[in-house]
């Protein structure tokens, strides 16, 4: 059987003295659509970051496609879109193309030249999240939402298997984020790419997840929408405190609907 694309056993992490994660155990099947949510300071970003490396936990193995992260040899099989990426400064000077296009770096090392077929792949990634007619624009001049898709084109074109994204839909307006969870549901349902996304917005990722995981330092709820929807109260509330607007979910056949 396959290995699970990311899997999590007894991850406990603190910042000096202070813990913000523990004993966390989850698993993200291939090609699974996993929701992570949790209030202000629950850990998501500090989880995101344990799982690409850039943080190691005190104690606990994490796994990336069978391989203890540690030791993962191709580091792109991860594509990531950080929490920040829709900030980029309005002078900054360069183009749609080269942001997407710096995404191969780590591939092919930073000083050989592009060949035609990495501009290719560029010019493939930039179609993939519907930005063609702005490729040779400036970052700068972009929306919000369209430079989230840039940065999504970015963590894409060195094909990664597994795409995290933290907090992609902060500062962007409605439109955007709904085409971005269009986006996403096709790279998911299209192209089977493991997906894990942290997000404070709930009541959109239930129409798009497969599995939710609900977080306050540790996990209070980890399972299916299905089994998420029997006790959205009382894990909404053991989340977000006593009166949190409650959730009505009706599922049929796959269609997963908010009403
Ligand atoms: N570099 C750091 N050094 C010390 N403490 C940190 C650091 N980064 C985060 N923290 C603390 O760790 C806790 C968890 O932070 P984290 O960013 O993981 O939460 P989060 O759930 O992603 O929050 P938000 O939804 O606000 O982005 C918070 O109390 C935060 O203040």
């Amino acid at each position: 059987m396959s290995q699970p694309a990311i899997r999590l056993e007894d991850v406990s992490f603190a910042y000096e003295k202070e813990k913000v994660l523990e004993d966390i155990s989850l698993t993200v099947d291939r090609g699974e659509f996993l929701g992570i949510i949790g209030p202000n300071g629950s850990g998501k970003s500090t989880l995101v970051k344990l799982i690409l490396h850039l943080l190691k936990p005190q104690k606990g193995k994490i796994e990336v496609f069978g391989e203890s992260i540690e030791f993962l040899k191709d580091r792109s099989v991860i594509g990531y879109v950080s929490q920040k990426a829709n900030t980029f400064q309005r002078g900054f000077p360069a183009t749609v193309r080269e942001v997407v296009a710096s995404g191969l770096y780590g591939k092919l090392g930073l000083f050989r030249w592009m060949r035609k077929q990495d501009w290719e792949k560029v010019d493939q990634a930039i179609e993939q999240v519907g930005l063609t007619s702005l490729a040779h624009r400036n970052m700068g001049k972009l929306s919000g939402g369209q430079q989230q898709r840039a940065f999504i084109a970015r963590a894409l074109v060195s094909d990664p298997q597994l795409l995290i994204l933290d907090e992609p839909t902060v500062g962007v307006d409605a439109k955007s984020q709904e085409q971005l969870y269009e986006l996403l549901t096709h790279l998911h349902q299209q192209k089977q790419l493991t997906l894990l996304l942290v997000t404070h917005d709930i009541y959109s990722i239930l129409s798009v997840v497969d599995r939710m995981a609900c977080l306050n330092k540790r996990l209070l709820f980890y399972g299916t929408i299905d089994e998420f929807a029997k006790h959205d109260q009382e894990i909404l509330s053991q989340l977000f405190g006593e009166g949190h607007g409650t959730l009505s979910i009706t599922l049929s056949k796959g269609q997963k609907q908010l009403v």
